[in-house]
């Protein structure tokens, strides 16, 4: 019954423009043309933290695109279409190699920079009609039959149905956990070997075709285009339109749009009425009603209806087989360190290091708080580049490698403080473990070619919620995980990636005695079956008991090396550490 539901809405939807009149068919076609253009906006900004004023503007390239083509070379609408949208693209991809790299508010403003650009430069141009447009565009229609009134609405609102679907698909998908994880999760991604950088763009061009969808449609139902419906406050509009409905919604994309055509609408006939004054006065009261939304639903319309997140259909199927693991790597040691150095201004954080781990060993990593372990994890991972000194992965110079290509080629880490999406289930954390182990694209989860492989990528999440005894808490929302199994799902996304070596960045922290027990049962196992680790660790006994060797660091320097036992009887790390009682 459940999932008929889409199916009859679709039906209402359909029967619609049978019933309304052409006032509420136009509303119904404005409607449309903004939420192909919000559903976009919903991926970049919404779910991918990057705000664009700029959406406006890829809908005027491809109108614009459009107009010149269908009456200056006279081509057919039908034609354009993939025209306007490979240009449109191409823009965005272009705009997108420039500006997507700019970090916090500098990325929104160079939206606003652009989009400004463009909309002085084709009202400049006489080329294209400069301020006063282009018009005269020929209608779209079908073996001499003109689609106007109902058959332009039932258009428009198949390409939001092909928008949406393609957004969903996209979410739903390897590509989408990454987007999903995106915002403030930059360097968790890199250490699964996402490819930030990528995935930016695409989203960023992903988004610029659903405007230019809009655009082509738009143009054609208007049959004219000028400057003005494709500026600044257009774009700022859609991001109203997006947040109204819940900016990280799909649905709240169509309900926000549809909220504000027809409020903007409504209040430009009734306000003037009432209140007799003329001007823009309709805009006051539209901005009033803005923000009384977004103070009594921050979340937008659809966040207070929202269900709660569940696991997608791919993650259901218990038949799919785990991904096939990497072939072996041979060369010993695992992982090496030669000399490592890293200064932060006057300050040595870490220097002239040098450690190896070999296949089957735990090798620990200990200090005072700020002897530089945390440096020499993140000059091992690649988050920072070393001022002098080597890293060898399997005999392979992996240091100037950056994160991404370190984690795919077989080294995989936890975090000192747990890095998991509390707004995702614990089977989809741990999944991201397994993103470079994926191969299927983003056009791929669009067409949804990409079934096979996501259920093979839920397998091996889910074998290693079974390996670590949390399976049963595969669905729960991982913001409502214990610090234990907190730690625990930090470790088995780390295993999803098929690591050769890992490193753990004090995985006791914050654990009870016997949770303690368990992952040190757990790291033995891990041991025995060949995977070399390394671990940072302040609690010296569970340490101690676990490490088959231990390199000690204090402010920097590497003052001891050797067994447990060693290290234990040392003197320079029973003052610098220990102390007597607990050596
Ligand atoms: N990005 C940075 N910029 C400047 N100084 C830094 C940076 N990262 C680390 N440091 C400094 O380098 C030193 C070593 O820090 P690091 O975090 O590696 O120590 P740690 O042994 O991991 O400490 P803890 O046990 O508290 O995590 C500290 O003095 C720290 O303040």
């Amino acid at each position: 019954m459940k999932a008929l539901a889409p199916f009859a809405a679709a039906l209402c939807l359909a029967a619609l423009p049978l019933v309304l009149p052409q006032y509420w068919l136009t509303l119904m076609n404005f409607t449309g043309l903004a939420a192909i253009v919000v559903l976009g906006l919903v991926l970049l900004t919404g779910v991918g933290g990057m705000t664009s004023f700029g959406q406006a503007a890829f809908v005027g390239i491809s109108a614009y695109t459009t107009a010149w083509f269908t009456t200056q070379a006279g081509l057919s609408p039908w034609l354009t279409l993939p025209l306007s949208l490979a240009v449109t693209a191409s823009a965005a991809l272009l705009i997108g190699l420039l500006t997507l790299g700019l970090r916090g508010h500098y990325l929104p403003l160079s939206t606003l920079a652009w989009s400004m650009a463009l909309f002085y430069l084709v009202g400049n141009l006489p080329q294209l009609g400069s301020h006063d447009g282009i018009g005269n565009l020929p209608p779209l229609s079908i073996a001499g039959h003109v689609l106007g009134g109902r058959a332009f609405t039932w258009l428009t609102w198949g390409a939001v149905g092909l928008a949406f679907l393609s957004a969903r698909n996209l979410l739903d998908s390897r590509t989408g956990r990454a987007l999903r994880a995106l915002r403030g999760g930059r360097i968790m991604l890199q250490a699964f070997g996402a490819d930030i950088r990528r995935l930016k763009l695409l989203v960023f061009v992903h988004a610029a075709v659903l405007a230019a969808l809009s655009g082509w449609l738009y143009a054609h139902m208007m049959r004219f285009v000028s400057p003005t419906p494709f500026g600044i406050s257009a774009g700022i509009d859609y991001l109203f339109m997006a947040v109204i409905g819940g900016a990280a919604s799909l649905w709240g994309a169509i309900i926000g749009s549809g909220a504000v055509v027809v409020a903007r609408d409504l209040l430009q006939d009734i306000v003037p009425g009432l209140t007799g004054a003329t001007g823009a006065t309709e805009l006051l009261v539209f901005g009033l009603v803005v923000v009384l939304v977004l103070q009594r639903a921050p979340g937008g319309i659809t966040g207070r209806f929202a269900p709660p997140p569940r696991l997608p259909r791919a993650a259901l199927s218990h038949d799919a087989t785990p991904l096939p693991p990497r072939p072996a790597m041979t060369a010993e040691p695992l992982l090496a360190a030669q000399g490592l150095t890293r200064r932060f201004g006057g300050l040595t954080a870490a220097n002239d290091i040098s450690l190896s781990v070999e296949k089957g060993r735990i090798l620990g990593l200990i200090g005072p708080n700020g002897a530089g372990k945390s440096t020499v994890f993140d000059l091992l991972t690649g988050v920072t580049v070393p001022d002098a000194g080597r890293v060898l992965l399997a005999g392979q110079d992996i240091t100037d490698s950056k994160q991404t290509a370190i984690a795919r080629a077989g080294l995989a880490r936890t975090f000192q403080h747990t890095r998991l999406r509390g707004d995702m289930t614990l089977l989809e954390n741990v999944a991201i473990g397994a993103h470079a182990r994926g191969g299927c694209g983003a056009l791929a989860s669009i067409f949804r070619r990409d079934r096979a492989e996501e259920a093979r990528i839920f397998a091996t999440a889910r074998a290693q919620l079974q390996r670590l005894g949390l399976e049963a808490r595969a669905e729960v929302l991982a913001g409502q995980l214990s610090q234990g199994e907190r730690r625990t799902a930090e470790i088995a996304r780390a295993l999803a990636s098929d690591p050769t070596v890992l490193l753990l960045d004090e995985p006791a922290a914050g654990l009870r005695h016997a949770e303690k027990q368990h992952l040190a049962s757990l790291l033995h196992q891990l041991r025995a079956e060949g995977l070399a680790i390394l671990i940072i660790e302040h609690d010296m006994r569970f340490l101690l008991d676990l490490v088959d060797r231990v390199v000690v660091l204090n402010f920097g320097q590497q003052i001891a090396e050797g067994t447990p036992d060693e290290v234990r009887a040392n003197p320079a790390v029973q003052s610098a550490y220990l102390g007597e009682g607990e050596a």
